[in-house]
């Protein structure tokens, strides 16, 4: 291997080494003599290792890959939905015994592999004479193993935007690999998909992360937009990995979903397992996402700080802008958790200000009734009112999404305006956008635990052989849960679910359910206007008509003749 120590990163094409460098030496990391020894860079291919992908290739060049969906069924309406396996395209794959069937720590555990049959109902709550349902592939160690430990080179990649806990599941993974399976050869991808081909790569041991965990962000840095999938997935090819773990969102699970497509079609003995990555919970299936337990306690934080703002004054509002761009659950959650929150707005329940049932009349009433309040809004809530009222062209960020305006601003901006100008009633705004703030912290204990298991149940997974899944909780169980699942949709607040009607009932705020009338009424009166104006203007077309034909217009017609 290309490989440089620490102290003398490679100078080509090294452009990012030093951020990469600066991630990992960053406090609060005692032991920068200890990284130097346990961390070296690679700027190229890892040539002179074995590349077990390079022989199944070949051996495998006649096998088309043949992705599709694996569903089992059962008696009484139960069915699998499987993962792929890597026997599944490459035939008479030798297995081997789970190291961990040695390991004195798990030597105690009763039935410690899972069983075969081990699976997991996406649905808990059934009818006596209900179907027993979608079942997704219980997530745990194996008895046989796809992997000599020697002959594993994995790697790490994390992309997307932030998320508490990152560290903790790239530590994780290390440490899983190094002391259940005994695998040595680990390597970080810097800064995203475009890492596999455009910059340096980091080779992680136990010693080098051991407490990167305490660290918000992610020391592999991470990205949006490069995917460039055939380019990420020579450059696997090229430096013999074969355990491709892909940390990330939405967005990211679907990369990971085309690489895993372009891995078989090439018949290469590589698995590609994703761990979902979202602080916004936007991922179907799973129960929730690491990070979001850190999100919604650190949230509270701010609620609180507008909280205590609001009281101290009269005719106070504190409005705390949280993220969730196309979900508001940390909103929602971060209401209930507070109980301070008057009014939560998240982009799946439309609200209007103005008329009977308005947020701007509930406002009014709820400064009237308490002097003070507190407002919560996901960064994605209203973006409809927003587009009405300033007008601008649609932006994307690198990845595709759609670049949001500030509602938070906006709604600030427009509570004041309608309060001074309109309601002549003086009132206070303290505006909190703590948004970058909460996407930025460590993990907390609990998201620590769950990033463990997270990243256990996926190194075992990737032992076994299986391949194309993202690792995921599933009512309180650890699974496999096939691609396609974790990207087909986004999941989302359901207003007609108990949890937002709790949510009402806590803050008492409308509902905004007569919020349709209201754009009716106000379709209905731009439609009245326009006719009234179209009257107007044939009323007045008599007239101007002879305007064209004056004299003067004539005589200047003949002129220009
Ligand atoms: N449909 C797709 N096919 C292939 N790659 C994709 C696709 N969508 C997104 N990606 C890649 O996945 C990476 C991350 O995507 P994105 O920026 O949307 O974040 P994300 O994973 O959805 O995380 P989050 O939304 O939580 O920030 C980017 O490098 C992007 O190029
Ligand atoms: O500004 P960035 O880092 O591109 O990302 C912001 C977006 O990322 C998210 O945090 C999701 O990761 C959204 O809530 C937010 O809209
Ligand atoms: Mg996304």
């Amino acid at each position: 291997m290309d490989s440089v120590a620490l102290s003398s990163p490679s100078p080509s094409p090294s452009t990012s080494t030093s951020s990469l460098k600066s991630r990992f030496l960053q406090k609060p990391s005692q032991n920068s003599k200890q990284l130097s020894s346990s961390v070296s860079f690679s700027s190229s291919s890892c040539s002179d290792f074995r590349s077990p992908t390079k022989a199944i290739s070949m051996a495998a060049a006649s096998n088309n890959g043949n992705s599709q969906r694996k569903i089992v069924t059962g008696p009484a309406g139960y069915v699998l939905e499987d993962v792929p396996h890597l026997s599944d395209y490459i035939p008479d794959l030798p297995t081997y015994p789970n190291p961990l069937q040695d390991n004195p720590a798990y030597s105690v555990v009763k039935q410690y592999f899972v069983h075969v049959d081990d699976t997991v109902p996406q649905k808990v709550v059934v009818h006596k004479d209900s179907p027993r349902g979608t079942h997704f592939r219980r997530a745990g160690p194996r008895q046989k193993v796809y992997f000599e430990s020697d002959e594993v080179y994995a790697c790490i990649v994390t992309c997307g935007g932030l998320c508490p806990g990152l560290n903790t599941v790239i530590r994780e993974i290390v440490y899983s690999l190094y002391y259940m399976y005994g695998v040595k050869r680990v390597l970080g991808i810097d800064g995203g998909y475009r890492g596999f081909y455009a910059k340096n790569t980091i080779a992680l041991t136990p010693k080098g992360v051991n407490d990167i965990h305490k660290r918000g962000g992610t020391v592999l840095g991470t990205s949006r937009g490069g995917h460039d999938t055939s380019k990420i997935v020579d450059s696997i090819q090229d430096r013999g990995i074969n355990q491709v773990y892909i940390i990330g969102g939405d967005g990211t699970q679907k990369g990971a979903s085309v690489i895993y497509e372009e891995v078989r079609r090439r018949g290469l003995k590589v698995v590609v397992a994703g761990i979902p990555k979202t602080i916004d919970n936007d991922i179907p299936v799973i129960d929730r996402s690491f990070g979001f337990d850190t999100a919604v306690e650190e949230a509270q934080r701010a609620i609180n700080a507008a909280h205590v703002e609001a009281e101290s004054s009269e005719n106070c509002i504190g409005l705390v802008k949280l993220m969730g761009r196309y979900s508001g659950f940390i909103a929602m959650y971060a209401t209930l958790a507070s109980r301070d929150v008057d009014c939560c707005l998240i982009p799946e329940s439309p609200f209007y200000l103005e008329g009977h049932g308005g947020l701007f009349e509930y406002i009014e009433t709820r400064l009237k009734e308490n002097g003070h309040m507190v407002i919560v809004i996901a960064e994605g809530a209203g973006q409809d009112l927003l587009a009405e009222s300033i007008r601008s062209a649609t932006q994307q960020d690198a990845s595709g999404n759609k670049l949001l305006q500030d509602v938070g601003l906006w709604l600030s901006q427009k509570i004041k305006d309608h309060f001074a100008k309109e309601k002549k009633m003086p009132i206070n705004l303290k505006y909190i956008d703590p948004t970058y703030m909460i996407r930025a912290v460590p993990s907390n204990a609990s998201d620590n635990v769950y990033c463990t298991l997270l990243a256990q149940s996926c190194v075992h997974g990737a032992m076994a052989g299986y391949t194309g899944y993202t690792s995921g909780l599933v009512n309180g169980r650890q699974t496999y849960i096939p691609f396609y699942r974790i990207i087909e949709k986004q999941h989302h607040v359901v207003i007609t679910d108990r949890m937002w009607a709790r949510l009402l009932s806590s803050t008492n705020q409308p509902s905004f359910m007569n919020h349709k009338d209201v754009i009716e009424d106000k379709k209905e009166e731009e439609l009245l206007t326009q006719i009234v104006n179209e009257d107007k203007k044939e009323e007045e077309l008599p007239t101007k008509i002879p305007d064209i034909s004056t004299e003067d217009n004539l005589v200047k017609k003949e002129i220009a003749a």
